[in-house]
């Protein structure tokens, strides 16, 4: 029996609104950045994505919540089960990290085994004006070490950091995948 079939492995996208989750996960499954007017996420959104770990193939559920507020119950539904949850936070925007901290604390009162992804988005606004940047890198590092979480800074515009490193969670070697199948 195939991976496929024993093990779907669901992630979660959690963050404030307007952060990036859906870019993150359009530059990530589609390799693309929708351009145009802004269209807030309502309730949530599920996409799959086959991957290959090892020998086998995993279908990766991407449940891309709803940052508003006003969905931050119906959220709950969504992380809960999930294997790992990217928290979203706009390294322009310090609320948003504000936020973060928020989804961090009922993830860890949730499930302390889903591991968690902290991504800074939309680094290229930063890069081509550092005055943009509210959120320092260091500060988010000493708090991704505090509660053992991996921690990167991509940009859905460019493709920066998504397909690379740790949001691509494509990475075959990676050891969290790896145990989906073989426990
Ligand atoms: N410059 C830049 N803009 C981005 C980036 N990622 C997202 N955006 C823009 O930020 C806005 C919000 O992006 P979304 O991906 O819809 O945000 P979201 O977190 O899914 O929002 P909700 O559905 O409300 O929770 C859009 O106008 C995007 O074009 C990025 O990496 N760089």
């Amino acid at each position: 029996m195939t991976c496929l079939e024993m093990y779907p492995a669901n992630f979660v996208m959690l963050g404030k609104e307007s952060v990036g989750k859906t870019s993150l996960v359009e530059r990530y499954v589609h390799h693309r950045f929708l351009v145009g007017p802004y269209q807030n996420t309502i309730g949530a959104a599920f996409v799959a994505k086959p991957i290959q770990v090892g020998d086998k193939v995993v279908t990766l559920g991407i449940w891309d919540t709803a940052g508003s507020e006003r969905y931050e119950a119906m959220s709950r539904i969504y992380y809960r089960g999930a294997r790992a949850a990217i928290v979203c936070y706009d390294l322009t925007d310090t609320s948003s990290f504000q936020r973060a901290r928020f989804w961090v604390k009922e993830l860890q009162n949730c499930d302390k085994h889903c591991k968690i992804y902290l991504c800074g988005t939309k680094i290229d606004l930063t890069e081509s004006d550092r005055g943009l940047r509210q959120v320092d890198y260091h500060d988010v590092q000493d708090f991704a070490d505090e509660i053992g979480a991996k921690h990167f800074e991509t940009s859905s515009k460019t493709g920066n950091n998504v397909e690379e490193t740790g949001i691509d969670l494509d990475q075959k070697k990676d050891s969290y995948f790896s145990s989906c199948c073989h426990s």
